[in-house]
């Protein structure tokens, strides 16, 4: 991979190798776009098979969080780690106190949070040596895990999109298939098992398969069978790229709403849904509630305020699908157009010098 190649396509400003022999541990920060912001995004562990994949994976990601930070009108950047190894049977202390001690040496461009792999417990390590980390314990005036947030967004997105595609909001007797149970999807379930929907669900693990079973009375099917089953909604909830040239032409759902981070594989697969008549709430809009969350944090966390706004993804994607309409475009890129007004009008009012200007950082 030419690295500076890929950097310059999206006009990342840096990308952080962090390596700890004694740890093991091997982490990739990426920093797309501190316009807004201190760049906030969660770090991933995953068993990729390849550095490239790693690298690439946390490039894709560290961008979305640019978009789905402006989009959500945070004061914050994007930014995504990356941490090379198996989340269950790598981890350890050391480990996480390292990769604290590496944002710390950032100074503040960069802070983390949770995202697959990695959990409250680990940011609780993270913070023994850096305060940019959060979704650590509630114990420590934080608001803990943010998982189920987003899945209170997701559940909400999905109701705003499913008003698009069936003229009413209402779930109720709605079949949704959800493509992998784990922390946010859990959640979602429930939401959408307690409004009356349908569940057809698919995981790579089998107890989280067994959970969604027992607890909400879900239907299973095989993991590569979850695209093509007669349902009304699709929720990718696992890993992204699922949006492809496969996967399109097994879909009869409407909508597709859920919370995996980049979903289309490429940008064409968003025309190609919006030319099927297929309904996509966008990923980075939908599942902004735990950024929401988290990012509250910085001011000091407060529930009622997170959450109030946490509910204005609904008019948020409300607001996409009429943009769409009315400028003729599908709605991934009504809602990246949103997103990059917010940098563009903020990069260009950013002409005068500050002494020790103030940010949302100032108070930590
Ligand atoms: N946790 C959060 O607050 C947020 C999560 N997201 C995104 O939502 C997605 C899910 O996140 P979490 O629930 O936190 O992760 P998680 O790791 O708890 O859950 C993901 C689930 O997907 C399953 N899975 C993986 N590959 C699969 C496949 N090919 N087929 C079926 N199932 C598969 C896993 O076994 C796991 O149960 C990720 O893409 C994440 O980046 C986005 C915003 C916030
Ligand atoms: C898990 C979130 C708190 C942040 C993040 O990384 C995301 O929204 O993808």
């Amino acid at each position: 991979m030419e690295i500076f190649k890929r950097m310059e396509q999206h006009d990342y400003e840096q990308l952080v190798f962090c390596q700890d022999k004694n740890s093991g541990l091997k982490a990739i920060i990426c920093i797309h776009d501190t316009t807004l912001g201190p760049a906030l995004g969660g770090t991933r562990m995953w068993n990729y098979d390849t550095e490239e994949e790693a690298i690439e994976d946390a490039i894709r990601l560290g961008r979305g969080m640019t978009y789905k930070n402006a989009a959500a009108g945070l004061n914050l950047g994007g930014g995504k780690t990356v941490i090379i190894g198996d989340p269950l049977k790598d981890k350890n202390e050391e480990m996480f106190r390292a990769f604290g001690r590496f944002i710390q040496g950032l100074n503040g461009r960069y802070i983390t949070a949770e995202d697959v792999g990695t959990t409250v417990a680990d940011m609780d390590l993270i913070h023994e040596e850096t305060d940019f980390v959060t979704g650590i314990s509630p114990a420590f005036g934080s608001s803990g895990n943010p998982s189920p947030v987003t899945a209170y967004g997701i559940y909400i997105g999905m109701k705003a999109a499913a008003l698009e595609a069936f003229g009413d909001d209402s779930l109720e007797g709605k079949t949704v298939t959800v493509q992998g149970v784990g922390n946010v999807a859990y959640t979602l379930c429930k939401h959408l098992h307690e409004e009356g929907a349908k569940l057809i669900v698919t995981d790579i693990n089998q107890e989280a398969v067994q959970r969604a079973v027992n607890d909400f009375g879900a239907v299973t099917v095989a993991p590569n069978e979850i695209y093509s089953q007669e349902a009304d909604i699709f929720a990718p909830c696992a890993m992204g790229a699922i949006i492809n040239d496969d996967t399109i032409p097994q879909l009869k759902v409407k909508v597709v709403a859920g919370s995996a981070n980049n979903q289309l594989k490429e940008e064409r697969h968003g025309d190609e849904l919006e030319a099927r008549g297929i309904v996509y709430a966008p990923d980075f809009v939908i599942n902004s509630g735990g950024v929401i969350n988290v990012a509250d944090e910085l001011y000091g966390y407060n529930n009622e305020r997170a959450m109030k706004r946490v509910e204005t993804i609904y008019d948020s994607i409300t607001r996409i699908f009429e943009i769409a309409k009315r400028d003729g475009i599908p709605s991934y890129i009504a809602a990246e157009r949103m997103a990059e007004e917010r940098i563009n009008r903020v990069k260009n009012s950013r002409s005068q010098f500050l002494r020790n200007g103030h940010n949302i950082l100032s108070r930590r």
